[in-house]
């Protein structure tokens, strides 16, 4: 809770009507009501000057509300517009920017912001990038220790570079020789790890073999913002973390022909002590039931031959044989005109550039369709589409996909 500027609070009693813009000390700020909260989106951020900030006018209260702010915080630029959609999120368009960086979303009361603010007991807000287009769903890859999940994964990276992007994980276990920091896994103190869960930047996390491992909410999001298919290799607890969560994916869980090549696999790749390896085989045995029975999963694969394992792996994905390993998931954007305005007619948000040349009908508005949208905090919203229209020619004849 805390004060606000007085003429901010002058402002809002005025009851402007949704996404109208303000000034505060010639920083651009927009005001969307959401029931009897005022989000005031801009201004000063309490985390940095340059980043987006969120306050809340409570009207019930009359106070005012700093949330906890989730997701990666957008830039400021040089200024934005916002749109309410769905009472539950706020479409936020950062002006002038870059064509991969401009259409934010604020979630206010979505179903990740609500479970938040149960587990925070603050207000919360979270914050999740436009992404244009349906990038396919994230591929979950659980099973016991050492029963082939990384080696399937590589192939399938070596196959597909441009298609697949890996989760790399945090772990507070210690790094294998060949291991690499940043590549295989983040590698963490446990006490740091433990604050950024507190501060709602995983995903999911779990305490796996006596070690702490989560999938952070940027590990995902940065495969995403590659345009590439994410893959997570996460253990059973995780995976049904991440199956409460809104991130839609595929669950796959992969099993070893037995207990016996379970252990042989394990010892022969040598990177674990006696203890370890102890350890990891009697988890496996609780891991196995649970895989197959908790309803988490929509795959099973064995792993006996691999090479038949990989085919199967590669079905399930939809990559048969004619698949071009080098398909690129491209993802265009628009230049966003910084002198702009927006209207809103049921979910498709009209972007009228405010020049002459438009006036004379030699420009195209921008239509954003945000009406089929997926997914949202933590990770990305993906599905919106972007259009051209000429806004002097009558009906979809005027509309022109961006391809
Ligand atoms: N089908 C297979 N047949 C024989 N060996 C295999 C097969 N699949 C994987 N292996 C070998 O088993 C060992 C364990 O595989 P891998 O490291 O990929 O397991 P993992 O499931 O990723 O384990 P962890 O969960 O501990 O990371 C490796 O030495 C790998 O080469
Ligand atoms: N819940 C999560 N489990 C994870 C994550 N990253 C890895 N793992 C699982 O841990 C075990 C052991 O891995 P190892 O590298 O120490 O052999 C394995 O089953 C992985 O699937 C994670 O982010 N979350």
């Amino acid at each position: 809770m805390g004060e606000a500027p007085v003429f901010f609070l002058d402002d809002l009693k005025k009851e402007f009507p949704n996404g109208v813009d303000l000034k505060s000390n010639g920083c651009e700020t927009a005001t969307i009501v959401v029931g009897n909260k005022t989000y005031l989106i801009g201004g000063n951020s309490t985390e940095s000057a340059l980043s987006i900030g969120v306050q809340i006018f409570d009207q019930s209260s009359g106070e005012w509300v700093y949330p906890t702010v989730l997701g990666t915080v957008p830039k400021s630029g040089k200024g934005f517009s916002a749109v309410l959609l769905n009472e539950d999120r706020i479409l936020v368009l950062k002006k002038g920017s870059t064509p991969d960086d401009f259409a934010w979303v604020l979630e206010v009361d979505t179903q990740y912001v609500r479970q938040q603010k149960k587990i925070l007991g603050t207000e919360v807000v979270a914050w999740s990038k436009g992404v244009r287009g349906n990038v396919k769903k994230p591929v979950v890859i659980s099973g016991p220790s050492g029963v082939g999940k990384g080696t399937l994964i590589s192939m399938l990276m070596k196959e597909f570079p441009s298609m697949f992007g890996f989760s790399v994980s945090h772990t507070t276990r210690a790094l294998r020789g060949v291991e690499k920091d940043g590549v295989h896994y983040h590698f963490t103190e446990k006490s740091v790890m433990e604050k950024e869960i507190k501060d709602g930047k995983f995903l999911e996390f779990a305490s796996v073999h006596g070690n702490l491992y989560g999938t952070s909410v940027e590990a995902v999001e940065v495969v995403a913002d590659d345009g590439k298919r994410c893959i997570l290799d996460i253990d059973v607890q995780g995976a049904r973390s991440v199956r409460a969560s809104s991130l839609e994916a595929i669950f796959i869980f992969v099993c070893p022909p037995s207990m016996e090549e379970l252990e042989k696999r394990l010892r022969a790749r040598g990177t674990e002590t006696e203890e370890q390896v102890e350890k990891r085989l009697s988890n496996a045995k609780a891991e196995i039931e649970q895989g197959q029975s908790s309803g988490v999963f929509d795959h099973t694969l064995y792993n006996d031959d691999l090479e038949e394992c990989y085919k199967s792996l590669k079905k399930i994905l939809g990559l048969d044989e004619s698949t071009d390993a080098a398909t690129e998931t491209v993802t265009k954007w628009v230049d966003l005109p910084a002198d702009h305005s927006i209207s809103k007619i049921d979910q498709k948000i009209i972007i009228s550039c405010r020049t002459p040349e438009l006036e004379k009908g030699s420009k195209d508005s921008i239509v954003l369709d945000a009406s089929s949208l997926k997914g949202g905090a933590p990770g990305r919203t993906r599905g919106l589409e972007v259009y051209t229209m000429n806004p002097f020619l009558d009906g979809l004849n005027g509309i022109n996909e961006l391809s």
